[in-house]
């Protein structure tokens, strides 16, 4: 390992797949500015999405802790996750560390890096959704990241004031934008540039044309259960509808699995595939009418295509589009997912109050507001 010399370290670490869209762009912003000496270390905590992620992003981690086993317990992940990334900071010696939003990988780096005293800065610090059971175990993950970090990077002025609400100081906190707008802006361009990156959707499109199509995900904890077996009845009653498809990139999780297979598997206008690469689910999104998710992060992609988006979810973390009219909170109602999604289909007015293309969650420049007042705070120039 060579230091870059008389640059301030930088270790950037993350785990999973939407981790890993989300700081993509952010390691980029670092390695622009120059002025630093740019470490990656990833957790692993979910492999092959995450690998995806990184292949499309360009990034070779410099650490890899590879952490993920079949069937892992919270506590024995939290376990080896603190132990083995406090290691990789003994070895690295970062003058400071950037984590990103709600993972265990998130809260367990930090709590290494406070045991060393190293700084930490959250990204996407600042979401609340105000139970420490929904979503669960994500909302303490971020308040224990919150009460550790000495650099809040929010993506909204809702996000800020609830860190002020908890007392963290003003000066601490950046409004910057969420940076998975730099992550989608830059696949839209990509992809746009050249259609046969996303070959995937080629097919299905085919398979679909001329009929609406609804992109489906749902995989969160909360909705294991009674929850995804809701979705399917919503899912099973819409499709009988043929002037729809739908796309659902199906979690490998055996809770999502066990319910969704049975009930979709053989209906003619429901595609069930595997997850997709970021770049083709970005090319979904974009095809489609309307997005159905219980997903954080596609909440808030989805309003910068202009793509009405329902949450089925009791409560989100991320009320800004709800409140911008961007994004219904439905929960998981057989009955309101089926009525809310037909009412849109139905009433092209209703629609297109929805489909504005206005985010509230920025504009693709987070990434660069980062990297600003990362310098700022430890004096480094370009
Ligand atoms: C409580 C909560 O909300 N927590 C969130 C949740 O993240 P999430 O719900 O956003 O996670 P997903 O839905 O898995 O990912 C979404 C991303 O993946 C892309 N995508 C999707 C389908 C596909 O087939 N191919 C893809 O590429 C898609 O465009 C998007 O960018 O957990 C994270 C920690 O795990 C948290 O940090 C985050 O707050």
């Amino acid at each position: 390992m060579t230091r870059d010399r008389g640059k301030p370290r930088i270790l950037v670490t993350f785990g999973t797949r939407p981790e890993a869209i989300k700081m993509f762009p952010v390691v980029e912003a670092l390695r622009k500015h120059g002025g630093f000496d740019v470490r990656v270390a990833v957790t692993a905590q979910h492999r092959e999405m995450l690998d995806q992620v990184l292949a499309f992003a360009g990034i070779r981690p410099d650490v890899d802790l590879d952490l993920m086993q079949k069937g892992q317990s919270l506590d024995a992940l939290s376990a080896r996750i603190v132990t083995c990334f406090g290691e990789a900071l003994d070895r690295e010696k970062p003058d400071r560390v950037l984590v990103h939003g709600d993972t265990l990988t998130t809260m367990m780096a930090s709590l290494a890096c406070y045991f060393r005293r190293i700084p930490v800065g959250h990204v996407e610090a600042g979401l609340r959704s105000g139970d420490i059971y929904a979503p669960w175990p994500e909302e303490v993950n971020r308040m224990v990241t919150g009460v550790i970090a000495d650099l809040h990077f929010a993506p909204t002025r809702t996000a800020a004031e609830a860190l002020i609400a908890e007392n963290v100081p003003e000066d601490s906190i950046h409004v910057t934008g969420n940076t998975v707008i730099d992550a989608l802006l830059a696949a839209r361009a990509r992809i746009r540039d050249n259609p046969s990156l996303a070959p995937g959707l080629h097919a299905l499109r085919e398979r679909f044309a001329g009929r609406k199509i609804l992109a489906v995900t749902a995989h969160r904890r909360e909705n294991f259960g009674e929850g995804m077996h809701a979705i399917a009845r919503a899912l099973v009653e819409l499709a009988k509808r043929d002037d729809l498809a739908i796309i659902y990139p199906m979690h490998p999780n055996p809770n999502v699995e066990s319910v969704m297979r049975p009930a979709l598997e053989n209906l003619d206008n429901v595609a069930l595939i595997d997850p997709l690469d970021y770049l083709e689910f970005v090319a979904l999104m974009d095809a489609s009418e309307i997005v159905l998710t219980d997903s954080g992060g596609i909440q808030e992609e989805a309003p910068s295509l202009g793509k009405p988006v329902i949450v089925m979810r009791e409560t989100t973390e991320r009320p800004e589009g709800v409140a911008a009219g961007t994004a219904l909170l439905v929960g998981t109602d057989t009955n309101a997912i089926i009525n809310e999604t037909a009412r849109l289909l139905d009433n092209p007015v209703d629609y297109a109050a929805m489909a504005r293309a206005h985010s509230p969650y920025g504009d693709g420049t987070a990434s660069k507001a980062i990297v600003e007042a990362i310098a700022e705070r430890m004096g480094t120039r370009a």
